[in-house]
């Protein structure tokens, strides 16, 4: 059916006017609200108002401007029922076929901290949403458009399908518009259910907890084969973020490569100097700082190079070909960075199944972590406390030289990445060997030794972090016998008395964080 009549009301007005004015070039009568009916005016496109239209002033301050069944019966009728036809000729009403209307902007105001309830009510959208929960309903005859971006191909559409949009597109522009409608409940449900009463301060938890998210693309698997799998980014702001990645070659990333250069990436933008994180399983298995990306490179593949065989390796500088040409040299599943040079792009190339991919920098943070239960989800705020040395205290008869500090900070900012029990060592801004995952801490830092020795690194004179505070004196003994000469850990054990004198005993320097970086 050709598109005769639109109703267009709109809260962002991007575009409106350009494509109001191309709708009446087209042959198609304009119906619209207040403000939109006056920018359309102002710009010569002839409109009618919906006051006019209905023949009812808009009133209330704009509640009520579009709820009238002239307009509803107008999107709702389905014109193949013959009922439905003899209904509309009785009543006068003529059908509306194309509805375009975007909603106050509820997300945008409750955002800001000074916002009142009353205005949160205010900029709770009433008409918009009926008006498009009608069109969608009744998609086999009208197009609804929600989104300013969908302008250009909805032109398109009635151009090359003489006056008429395609039932497929239809169908799609109301996949969205319900999805549009569902993510504006969420949020006015989220908002409402954080608040204890009218008066009270939002909570950080709403009592409903509405999630949104878009499917960005199915996978081949999950974390196994027989597991089926999808990635989903968010629909809020994900500058900065992992989700914002460009693919510039290599095969389709899986499960396991997105979950891993999530925490690759996570890490490696933590650090000002030029860094390179090496990741496997989720865990870092080398983490470097050097003076440029390639030195930052070799010195966290020196770390652990049996693990970093087929694993995530980022970067928080642009890859040239110095270090396009060195990766090259090891089986790697995915390299990530802000940037890549023309060169090193070809020089990748030659290796068509490594993934290549960008983000820009940014310090994007999600507002909620979420883990399912059985059941159930788990959710917090994010882990994203970063200690400056002002907060340390050290414990310890000898204090920390210069170096020492250094590194102790830089173990520190690498073990927040670790899974528990994380045992680091480090030394010279690298990382000698990292325990990962273990249900003992005594264990993590055997193990952490153990891969020093395994990576012929050597552990004297080196700094270390633990996630957490070690229990018994045992953890620490492992470290002194290791070699280290500084530790950095939170503290709080009720043992913590013990700990420290068995680092006085040994000649460590240990400071305390009071903050720990468990990660499961
Ligand atoms: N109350 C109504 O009948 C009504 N009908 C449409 N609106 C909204 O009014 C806005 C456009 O208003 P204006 O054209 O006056 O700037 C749109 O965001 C639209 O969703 C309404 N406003 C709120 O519910």
């Amino acid at each position: 059916m050709r598109i005769k009549q639109a109703l267009i009301s709109v809260s962002d007005k991007t575009g409106v006017a350009e494509l109001a004015s191309s709708l009446h070039q087209l042959g198609i009568s304009i119906i619209s609200t207040g403000g939109t009916a006056k920018l359309l005016q102002e710009t010569g496109i002839p409109v009618t108002e919906i006051s006019d239209y209905t023949g009812f002033p808009e009133m209330l301050d704009g509640r009520v401007k579009t709820l009238h069944p002239k307009v509803h019966a107008g999107i709702l009728a389905r014109m193949d029922l013959p009922e439905h036809q003899r209904e509309m000729e009785q009543a006068h009403i003529p059908t509306i076929d194309l509805v375009v209307v975007n909603l106050y902007p509820f997300t945008q105001t409750i955002a800001r901290s000074d916002c009142s309830l009353a205005e949160a009510i205010e900029n709770i959208d009433i008409g918009g949403p009926t008006m498009i929960r009608s069109a969608a309903k009744n998609f086999q005859r009208v197009a609804v458009v929600t989104d300013p971006q969908d302008y250009a191909t909805l032109l398109e559409q009635i151009k090359s399908g003489n006056g008429t949009v395609d039932e497929h597109y239809r169908f799609q522009l109301a996949q969205k518009a319900f999805s549009h409608t569902a993510r504006y409940d969420g949020a006015i449900s989220n908002y409402l259910t954080a608040l204890e009463s009218m008066d009270a301060e939002r909570k950080p938890f709403p009592d409903q907890f509405n999630l949104n998210f878009t499917l960005a693309q199915s996978l081949r698997y999950g974390e196994n084969p027989h597991q089926q799998a999808a990635f989903y980014r968010d629909t809020s702001d994900i500058t900065g973020s992992l989700a914002d990645y460009q693919q510039l070659q290599g095969k389709e990333l899986s499960y396991n490569n997105i979950a891993d250069t999530d925490a690759a990436w996570a890490c490696v933008k933590t650090f000002d100097q030029p860094a390179c994180v090496i990741v496997k399983h989720a865990n870092p298995c080398g983490v470097a700082v050097a003076e440029n990306p390639l030195a930052a490179y070799q010195k966290a593949f020196a770390t652990d190079p049996v693990s970093a065989f087929g694993g995530i390796i980022a970067l928080n500088r642009p890859v040239e070909a110095d270090l396009a040409k060195a990766v090259l040299q090891q089986f790697v599943e995915v390299i990530i960075a802000p940037e890549f040079s023309t060169e090193a792009r070809q020089l990748l190339v030659s290796k068509a199944n490594i993934r290549v991919l960008t983000v820009p920098l940014g310090a994007h943070d999600n507002h909620y972590e979420l883990k399912r239960i059985d059941g159930g989800l788990l959710v917090q705020t994010p882990d994203n406390f970063h200690i400056s040395e002002d907060r340390l205290r050290v414990v310890t008869q000898l204090q920390p030289t210069d170096a020492q500090m250094e590194d102790c900070l830089f173990a520190w900012r690498v073990a927040k990445f670790v899974k528990s029990n994380t045992i680091v060592f480090c030394g010279n801004g690298q990382t000698l060997g990292i325990g990962a995952g273990q249900m003992s801490r005594v264990d993590s830092a055997r193990i952490a030794s153990i891969k020093a020795e395994q990576a012929h690194l050597d552990l004297h004179g080196s700094a270390v972090a633990s996630d957490a505070f070690f229990p018994f004196r045992d953890g620490l003994d492992v470290l002194a016998q290791a070699g280290a000469k500084a530790v950095i850990q939170p503290g709080g054990s009720i043992r913590d008395d013990e700990v420290i004198a068995a680092a006085n005993e040994q000649g460590i320097t240990m400071m305390f964080t009071g903050i720990r970086h468990f990660r499961h």
